[in-house]
């Protein structure tokens, strides 16, 4: 079947090994599995997966809200709810299409019994036998025969004509099928194919309490498998599915997760131990790196209009021995917002303005975020893109830098912000990214003066980064 995934959603990432040395505590990924109770798992899909789509609950929010209430189930279902409800929201579209073609009447049945046939077609095309998914999932003969009709129904969307075909078997709505095509071109259909693939659960070293081979000889004392990242020199990709935040080191302030493309972006900012901005800060992923560029030193002023993200920034903090972040609320327009703003205009050496995006590209990690995302969302973006690259922009000193950052792989949303940007502000220019990266990392990372990362090219969530510098 044209569609048909290769990796399972609900396999364990690591691969298992055929037992562990006498006297050796198993990993996680050595101890051998019980049978999942398909009838407990179903019914915990069901919920996770209506919460999402037909209340609108976030993926995360809603799974969690489930197996919270879902104490009776093993550690395996919860992985595989999990799994199966995201890989159902990846490949929502795709799925959709297809049962309206192989189910003579996919489109009258009643809600509950279309999703119970989602999740399982999603399981088909992810590999499993249809006629084993349609017994677990005790599929009535109809629905069942639709299962094996859905080969037939992947030759049908094939044969579509390529800008028909591309949106639905990206699972992308119209119009950013349209912005993917825009970006990418002829990669478009790659770049969302590896966009709907499961992200690796990658850390980074906190260097201020070790170094990452430190951190590796640590995790893997808490029978974690680890792999270094291959770009990030901090990072290491976490092998064994384990809930990180249970781990010691975690708590000890060791890791933080943090993809590895997110890293790169935070590596752009060279912070020294001086005056820095994060003016768009958050719960402070990338905080965090900075005060460890920055040896704990200087001033690292962390600014955001969430307070509950200021808070939970601050608690990090505590946890990663961060001392030198001052964090502030601030309001988010105004005067009152230029008000706050006044003690760090023309002061600081560094201000990383990470903006509010889009979230293009971490669709691996929430793929429900596109069903909520419409046109007029995009252009309110882009709009605040620029108003805060524009006020933040005073905050710099002369000679100092302005890194500007999204989390979006569209165009509108990077370069083109970039460049209105410049065209008002001729004061700055761009330091090409591969001067701070230096060659090595510079040549794998790619050409051109941006940060550019995307999963089909660089294996990380998709990010854009622009280092742009003020005339001294
Ligand atoms: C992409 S997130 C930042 C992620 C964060 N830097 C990290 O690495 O974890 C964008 C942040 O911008 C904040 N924000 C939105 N409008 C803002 C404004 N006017 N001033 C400052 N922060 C703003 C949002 O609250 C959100 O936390």
């Amino acid at each position: 079947m044209a569609t048909q995934r290769k990796s399972r959603p609900h396999s364990r990432s690591a691969p298992k090994k055929s037992g562990a040395p006498s006297g050796k505590k198993p990993s996680p990924s050595e101890r051998p599995e019980r049978p999942l109770r398909e009838d407990l798992v179903l019914q915990a899909c069901l919920e996770a997966y209506g919460s999402v789509r037909h209340e609108g609950r976030m993926a995360d929010r809603a799974l969690d809200f489930t197996l919270r209430r879902k104490a009776n189930l093993y550690s395996n279902e919860r992985r595989a709810v999990a799994e199966r409800v995201y890989g159902l929201l990846r490949r929502q579209r795709t799925v959709d299409f297809l049962l309206s073609r192989a189910h003579p009447r996919f489109d009258s049945l009643e809600t509950s019994r279309q999703d119970v046939l989602r999740l399982a077609a999603s399981r088909v095309l992810y590999g499993e036998p249809h006629g084993l998914v349609a017994r677990q999932s005790a599929l009535a003969p109809p629905d069942a025969q639709a299962l094996g009709a859905l080969p037939e129904a992947a030759a049908a969307l094939e044969a579509l004509p390529a800008r028909e075909r591309f949106p639905i078997a990206a699972s992308l709505p119209d119009f950013l099928a349209d912005r993917f095509l825009q970006t990418f071109g002829r990669d478009a259909a790659r770049a969302a194919e590896a966009m709907n693939e499961r992200a690796p659960l990658v850390a980074r070293a906190n260097l201020l309490k070790g170094d990452r081979d430190a951190l590796a000889q640590r995790l893997k004392a808490e029978t974690v498998d680890v792999k270094p990242t291959p770009l990030s020199p901090m990072g290491l990709v976490l092998e064994t599915r384990i809930n990180a935040f249970s781990l010691e080191s975690f708590r000890e302030g060791m890791l933080e997760l943090q993809d590895e493309g997110s890293q790169l972006l935070g590596m752009l900012v060279d912070a020294p131990p001086t005056r820095v901005v994060d003016a768009c800060a958050g719960a402070g992923g990338k905080t965090l790196q900075l005060a460890a560029q920055m040896k704990n030193r200087g001033d690292l002023h962390a600014l955001d209009i969430d307070e509950r993200r200021m808070e939970d920034l601050k608690k990090r903090a505590r946890r990663a021995g961060v001392h030198n972040v001052r964090a502030q609320l601030i309001p988010h327009e105004g005067p009152e917002a230029d008000a706050a703003l006044t003690p760090l205009k023309g002061k600081a050496d560094r201000v990383l303005v990470d903006a509010p995006c889009s979230g293009t590209g971490t669709f691996r990690r929430k793929p429900d975020a596109r069903y909520r995302l419409t046109p007029e969302d995009l252009e309110m973006h882009v709009g605040r893109q620029k108003a805060l690259l524009a006020r933040f922009a005073t905050l710099v000193k002369p000679g100092g830098r302005l890194i500007y950052g999204t989390c979006s792989v569209l165009r509108e949303e990077n370069e083109n912000v970039v460049e209105d940007f410049l065209a008002k502000h001729p004061e700055f220019t761009v330091k090409p990214v591969a001067e701070l990266l230096g060659a090595e990392l510079a040549e794998k990372v790619g050409p051109g003066p941006f940060l550019r990362l995307a999963p089909h090219t660089h294996g990380t969530d998709g990010f854009f980064g622009a280092v742009l510098v003020r005339a001294k």
